[in-house]
């Protein structure tokens, strides 16, 4: 059902969500949110369009250039880039000018959550994994190994539990240094005249840095948290004698609750199966509910009907005596779609779709003014700020049409200049190797640049389609290419003004179950001078909010020396060598199908955005349309290069369907791909992928899989 407002046609679940709930008491009358937004669209859909056509010209200029070289020659290859467009002049030095941007960002180094909106239950987890148990982190998590009697098991195990607390409270020694003493040994926390006093048995202890406590709650003798701050960062030691953990500590202690999410990306897009009016209502509706403060969501977890919602504000007494407050949910973000996809839920005066990325613009803008207003129950940004992450942009132009776009649905919904911010995702090479350029053009808006080496892998693979078969997956991640990208990144951010103004940000851990591995390395993207990187869940954003305790980004960017990262940039990751056996092949082959078709299922047939894949080592791998687009589109290439040939993936894909099929076994709901592999959308989406992988838009997988997903919604709707 859709309604005529005036030339536009507009589906009837959106039409009446805006009206009934987005624009209640914005200061926005209907007749002109619509009336304005029909102008918005009559005048930025076109200037779209002509983007994305750049897009396909420069790619059939690549495409033609590869075919036509006999040898590559990166001289040359740098001039014609230059020559098409691709690489463009270098604007002047500059510096940013954001205005009110909220410390999370501009002075809190801390982890970056991403969460798929649709996901109600998981999106208010996130908001609320501001504040983590390092207890529970640490529990559920390989980072405490299960020798030794330790196994995780069904009930609490007291021989792990002892080596959560030894590893927290190891942790406490090196960040809360006492001036004598361990952690492991005190007996009592108390606040005294305003400090901590340790008693260790005998004797009495402080901290080595007095000025590192800054609150607690309950009494000063006897407190139930004691609230601490390292480089920006908090944590509370939490006392309770009477529970069953605290009962088993000398001190009482029960836990120790660590600020982890400092900020939250709201995620409109790769996590996210949203293809019609249906699923963007769903989408919008959790994010009004979000920045509104209802939204709630009920569910059974071990045996018990919970009610999730957004958690308040963390009060305190400073040591002066006054109350300090504290945010007790993560500063969120709104990811919006890119600009390529169109969207049937509005259709403009000539009855075509409206882009997507111009619907997402305006309308979740228009939600967050709730919070700029203070209509909601809590504050999200207490700068009045609305944080949009815009993703997939190719190119300066294309940063500049976001900006244009901002500027004008902050006109149109009544709000000041520069309220909305930008992220920009730098994740395709045309914005990596023109970098500077693109933050020029979001200079007052811009609050982080963060390095998607994902989507940026995809592209890489995709621009390049013809000049060879590409290198296998894993090595893709240590090749020199993507160092210099993620290099050049913040080497660019330090030079344009973002250390202590904006975050740099680096990419996402995609191994949701090895927590042990993320300890030990996702460290290196600060080392690196990032102030934020991303984690997939609440778990990890408490445990890699340990690595901000233990480094100082702030003084990291400081440090960073600058080079010239573009002719590093622009080489291209082909095998030339080609020295791979049949196994190797066929394993590389198994792997990429097997990804593919795990997620692609699930996205297909039941709406699921983002899923944890098995890979062919049985590791979990956190898989959302960003590693789709590598995967399908390597499998692309290597067929494209007759590296394998079309039976081969056919065959190799029927085998991995069937994998993908026992691995979902368990799923009631799970429609399996074989034996009837031609009637399974699913399947069929995976074969498009690979066999028509090439005509892809840069290669992205959104355009098979919304067909393909509308496809399968309207065969479930008919059985
Ligand atoms: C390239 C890119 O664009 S990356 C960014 C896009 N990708 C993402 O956003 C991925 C975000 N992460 C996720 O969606 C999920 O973590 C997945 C799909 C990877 C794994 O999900 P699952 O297999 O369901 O996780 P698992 O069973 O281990 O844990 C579920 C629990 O963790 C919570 N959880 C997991 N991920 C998240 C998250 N991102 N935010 C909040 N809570 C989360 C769930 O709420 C649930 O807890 P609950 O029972 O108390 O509600
Ligand atoms: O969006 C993130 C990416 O890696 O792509
Ligand atoms: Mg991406």
């Amino acid at each position: 059902m859709s309604k005529k407002i005036g030339n536009l046609t507009v589906d009837a679940s959106l039409y009446e969500f805006i009206n009934q709930e987005a624009l209640v008491d914005s200061g926005l009358t209907a007749e002109q949110f619509w009336a304005d937004f029909e102008q918005l669209i009559h005048d930025f859909s076109g200037r779209n369009a002509a983007l994305l056509q750049k897009r396909e010209d420069i790619q059939e200029k690549l495409d033609q250039w590869h075919k036509n070289k006999q040898t590559h020659d990166a001289t040359e290859y740098q001039s014609f880039l230059h020559e098409i467009g691709y690489l463009e002049t270098e604007v002047d030095d500059f510096k940013i000018t954001t205005e009110h941007v909220d410390p999370e960002v501009a002075r809190q180094p801390g982890p970056q959550l991403v969460v798929p909106v649709k996901n109600a239950r998981y999106a208010l987890n996130a908001a609320n994994a501001r504040w983590g148990s390092l207890y529970d982190a640490l529990y559920g998590s390989d980072v405490i190994s299960e020798e030794n009697g330790a196994e995780q098991g069904d009930s609490y195990n007291p021989v792990r539990g002892e080596k959560v607390v030894a590893y927290a409270k190891t942790w406490l020694d090196d960040v809360l240094t006492l001036t004598e003493g361990s952690h492991k040994e005190v007996k009592q926390y108390k606040v005294v005249a305003g400090a901590l006093q340790v008693d260790l048995g005998g004797k009495t202890a402080s901290l080595h840095f007095g000025d590192k406590l800054i609150g607690y709650q309950g009494d000063a003798e006897k407190p139930e948290a004691i609230l601490f701050e390292n480089n920006g960062l908090h944590f509370e030691i939490q006392i309770d004698p009477g529970h069953p953990i605290g009962h088993r500590d000398a001190a009482g202690v029960k836990d120790v609750l660590v600020e982890s999410a400092i900020t939250t990306i709201i995620d409109c897009e790769d996590s996210v199966a949203a293809v019609d009016a249906e699923d963007k209502v769903d989408v919008y509706r959790n994010w009004l509910g979000l920045m509104n403060g209802t939204l709630t969501k009920t569910f059974e977890k071990e045996g018990k009907t919970v009610t999730r919602k957004l958690n308040p504000d963390r009060a305190y007494t400073a040591p002066s005596g006054e109350t300090l407050t504290l945010h007790g949910r993560s500063l969120m973000f709104i990811r919006n779609v890119g600009h390529l996809m169109t969207s049937e839920a509005i259709l403009d005066q000539n009855g075509q779709p409206i882009p997507e990325g111009i619907l997402d613009a305006v309308v979740t803008s228009l939600i967050a003014k709730q919070d700029v207003l203070g209509n909601g129950k809590y504050r999200n940004s207490a700068e009045g700020s609305i944080y949009i992450v815009k993703p997939k942009m190719h190119g300066s132009e294309e940063v500049a049409f976001t900006n244009d776009l901002f500027n004008r649905v902050e006109d149109m919904l009544g709000l000041q200049r520069h309220a909305i911010k930008v992220g920009v995702m730098d994740e395709e090479r045309r914005t990596s190797l023109n970098l500077k350029n693109c933050i020029y053009e979001a200079r007052e808006r811009i609050i982080f640049i963060n390095t998607g080496f994902l989507d940026r892998t995809g592209d890489e693979i995709h621009t390049s389609m013809e000049l060879g078969p590409m290198i296998r997956k894993n090595e893709m991640k240590t090749s020199r290419w993507l160092q210099a990208y993620e290099d050049a990144n913040v080497s660019i951010g330090v030079k344009q003004g973002f250390r202590d103004r904006a975050q740099i940000g680096k990419g996402m851990w995609a191994m949701p179950n090895l927590m042990k591995a993320m300890m030990e390395q996702k460290d290196g993207q600060l080392k690196a001078g990032a102030n934020t990187a991303w984690v997939p869940s609440p778990t990890a954003a408490t445990l890699h909010a340990l690595h901000y305790h233990d480094i100082n980004v702030s003084r990291v960017q400081e440090e960073i020396t600058h080079g010239n990262y573009r002719a590093k940039m622009l080489e291209i990751p082909v095998d030339h060598v080609q020295n791979w056996s049949e196994e190797e092949i066929q394993v590389e082959l198994d792997n990429n199908a097997q990804g593919m078709l795990g997620y692609v299922v699930r996205w297909v047939e039941q709406g699921v955005g983002s899923s944890t894949v098995p890979d062919i080592n049985d590791v979990g791998l956190m898989e959302d349309r960003a590693t789709l687009r590598i995967s399908s589109q390597h499998i692309t290439n290597w067929l494209h290069h007759g590296i394998v040939s079309e039976q081969q993936v056919l065959d190799t894909l029927k085998r991995m369907a069937k994998v993908v099929d026992g691995q979902n076994a368990g799923d009631p709901d799970y429609r399996p791909m074989a034996p009837d592999y031609d009637n399974s959308v699913a399947f069929q989406a995976g074969c498009d992928l690979v066999f028509k992988g090439k005509e892809q838009p840069s290669g992205y997988t959104e355009p098979i899989l919304h067909r393909r997903r509308q496809e399968a919604k309207a065969k479930q709707s008919d059985r």
